[in-house]
């Protein structure tokens, strides 16, 4: 940490300490109840800022936490009224735990049944947790035995803590909260969690399990608002259906919002002062406050997409990053991350048979058989809408239901019958995408480490400061023009060096094959060239090279055999020369019909 945030962070801390003793009792327990609500808003920024899912109703693991504790220390009447509290403490232990316990499990189950299927996308969270979060208050209203009905629970408020106790409890959970958020983002993780919301395509074709990680995220993030939520109740003594509503769940999204996503600090502040002003708002105009917030959120979300507080926290992290310059990632040549390709050059590493592929009606590959080998550069060539790009997505990822056979023969791993796209990717076949694919918030020197790692598990403290790739990585580095331009973000990169940093990242991954989908696409004849004399330099190692290319005189000068595919079938498999004459290729480019 630099100085100056040393400095900030006592400064507010001395603040914290001293506040209580210049208010009264009632803004203790305001700002108590705002480091709740704080801890909240750090917690679903965690989930939807940085992990980018949309979690429209963050109230409901709120709720159950503070409907936990109500249940586990209170007896209710038949008709839900609070007959008898039972104030020990090990019953507010337990409220508590079984809180958390029940909302990380109801929340895994949710992720899971929304994010992990192909055809589910965000979309489905934003309903299914508008929907639960909706239909929680309707069965908490419905079932008073539940919950107390309208009237919830009441009165069975952790005795023997004073408003002044709570206000110290909750700012050291709100502190712990803070910490441990902003470890967590700045480690190698957070990178993770930033690239998958960023792009989790290209994160999956790097060997990431991009679902696991927002499951993960989305249900650490319900398990810590039910924590607060739990705290929240045995503070006040209170549990009712408005912990579940959506009005407190869209109050969540303001906090995050007004503050400014993905800073942690932004929402925290954001919820700090909101829920203080709202507060206050509220004994007075309790029905404007809410359309005010509602008013809030929209403009926030159509004018100052960055929040308010976010942006001013980024101005003095520059500001401050140029007085006390950050340590950067360097990236830098080893011996050990070089790609190893199978000694055996010449044997098959992936197996294709009568491989069929339709989108719908439309059958863009009829019967592909080919083999890929090790130590040899494979060139696919093909006119526009041959299936060159789809049969790409078919070897790397087996979820895409496709007849015929695909068989990896990668030494030392065995993949099952129809392996998920970042199992492969594990196994070693990378993939670089047509449209450079990048992850706009990660710097060049961050996309190359979490490449690197090839899909194992990041360190959730570590922040790793050296990034050591293969020597052919720098080449590409060097030949893209990328030299000095480790911290610069991928969103400022042009066209052609996005380009570069995808192929870096690809063989970053230390791949055993290699699919290149156009690589040199926006590229100098220059770079070109040089990007071909890498590509040689892979295949002597023995990785199987396998190229997408419209460019013959380039496909001609540095591949060992050509496939042509036209109409999704292979109509030519040879040495490049010979393909460059058949007749069959030429009226095939030329639009001829191939019979
Ligand atoms: N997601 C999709 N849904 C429907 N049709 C698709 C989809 N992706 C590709 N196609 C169609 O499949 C056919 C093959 O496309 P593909 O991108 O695989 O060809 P290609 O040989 O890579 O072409 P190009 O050289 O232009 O990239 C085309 O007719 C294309 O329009």
């Amino acid at each position: 940490m630099s100085r100056p945030v040393v400095v900030a962070t006592a400064a507010a801390a001395v603040v914290v300490l001293v506040a209580p003793y210049l208010t009264g009792t009632y803004y203790q327990q305001l700002l108590a109840q705002a480091f709740l609500y704080a801890i909240v808003a750090v917690s679903l920024d965690f989930v939807w800022g940085y992990a980018g899912v949309p979690d429209l109703g963050h109230a409901l693991w709120f709720g159950i936490g503070a409907l936990s504790v109500g249940h586990a220390t209170t007896v209710l009447s038949d008709v839900g009224l609070v007959e008898e509290v039972h104030g020990s403490f090990g019953r507010y232990a337990l409220g508590t735990v079984a809180g958390v316990v029940i909302a990380t499990a109801l929340a895994a189950i949710v992720a899971r049944l929304c994010l992990s299927s192909r055809r589910t996308n965000d979309f489905y969270i934003v309903v299914v947790t508008l929907a639960l979060a909706t239909a929680a208050v309707t069965v908490y209203d419905q079932t008073p035995a539940l919950g107390g009905g309208e009237n919830g629970l009441f009165g069975f408020n952790l005795q023997n803590v004073t408003p002044l106790g709570w206000y110290y409890i909750t700012a050291a959970l709100l502190a712990v909260t803070v910490a441990v958020a902003l470890v967590v983002v700045r480690s190698d993780f957070g990178l993770l969690m930033r690239a998958v919301r960023d792009n989790a395509p290209r994160a999956r074709y790097l060997g990431y399990n991009d679902v696991n990680v927002k499951i993960g995220v989305f249900t650490a993030g319900a398990a810590v608002t039910a924590l607060a939520g739990a705290v929240f109740a045995m503070m006040t003594g209170v549990a009712n259906d408005g912990q579940f509503s959506f009005t407190l769940a869209t109050s969540m999204l303001v906090w995050v919002a007004v503050g400014g996503r993905a800073t942690i600090v932004g929402p925290m502040v954001g919820a700090i002062v909101m829920s203080l002003a709202g507060a206050k708002l509220n004994e007075h105009f309790p029905a404007q406050w809410t359309i005010i917030e509602g008013a809030l959120l929209i403009a926030v979300v159509v004018f100052v997409p960055g929040g308010l507080i976010g942006p001013l926290v980024r101005l003095a992290g520059r500001l401050l990053a140029r007085r006390y310059p950050p340590r950067g990632r360097t990236v830098t040549a080893a011996a050990a991350a070089r790609p190893t390709g199978d000694s055996g050059g010449g044997r098959p590493v992936i197996r294709i048979r009568d491989l069929v592929f339709g989108y719908g009606s439309l059958r863009v590959l009829d019967g592909v058989t080919l083999d890929v080998v090790a130590g040899e550069l494979l060139c696919v060539v093909g006119p526009n809408g041959a299936g060159k790009s789809t049969l790409t997505s078919v070897i790397t990822d087996r979820r895409l239901r496709a007849q015929g056979e695909v068989e990896y023969l990668l030494q030392g791993h065995r993949l099952g019958a129809r392996p998920a796209a970042h199992e492969i990717a594990r196994a070693g076949v990378g993939r670089k995408f047509q449209i450079p694919s990048v992850f706009a918030s990660l710097t060049v020197a961050e996309a190359l480490l979490l490449a690197g790692r090839r899909g194992a598990p990041p360190s959730p403290w570590r922040r790793s400061t050296s990034v050591e790739v293969a020597p052919a990585v720098v080449d590409i580095v060097r030949i893209a023009g990328l030299d000095g331009r480790a911290d610069t973000l991928s969103s400022d990169l042009s066209h052609g060096l996005r380009q570069g940093l995808e192929v870096a990242m690809t063989v970053a991954a230390r791949p055993r094959v290699i699919i290149l989908d156009e690589p040199t696409a926006g590229l100098t004849a220059h770079e070109r060239h040089d990007i071909g004399r890498v590509l040689e330099h892979l295949r002597d190692i023995g990785i199987a090279v396998v190229l997408i290319e419209h460019d013959l005189d380039f496909v001609v000068r540095v591949s060992d055999r050509v496939v042509v595919l036209h109409g999704g079938r292979v109509i030519e498999d040879g040495p490049p020369e010979t393909v460059r004459g058949s007749e069959v290729v030429r009226s095939a480019y030329l639009g001829t019909a191939v019979r």
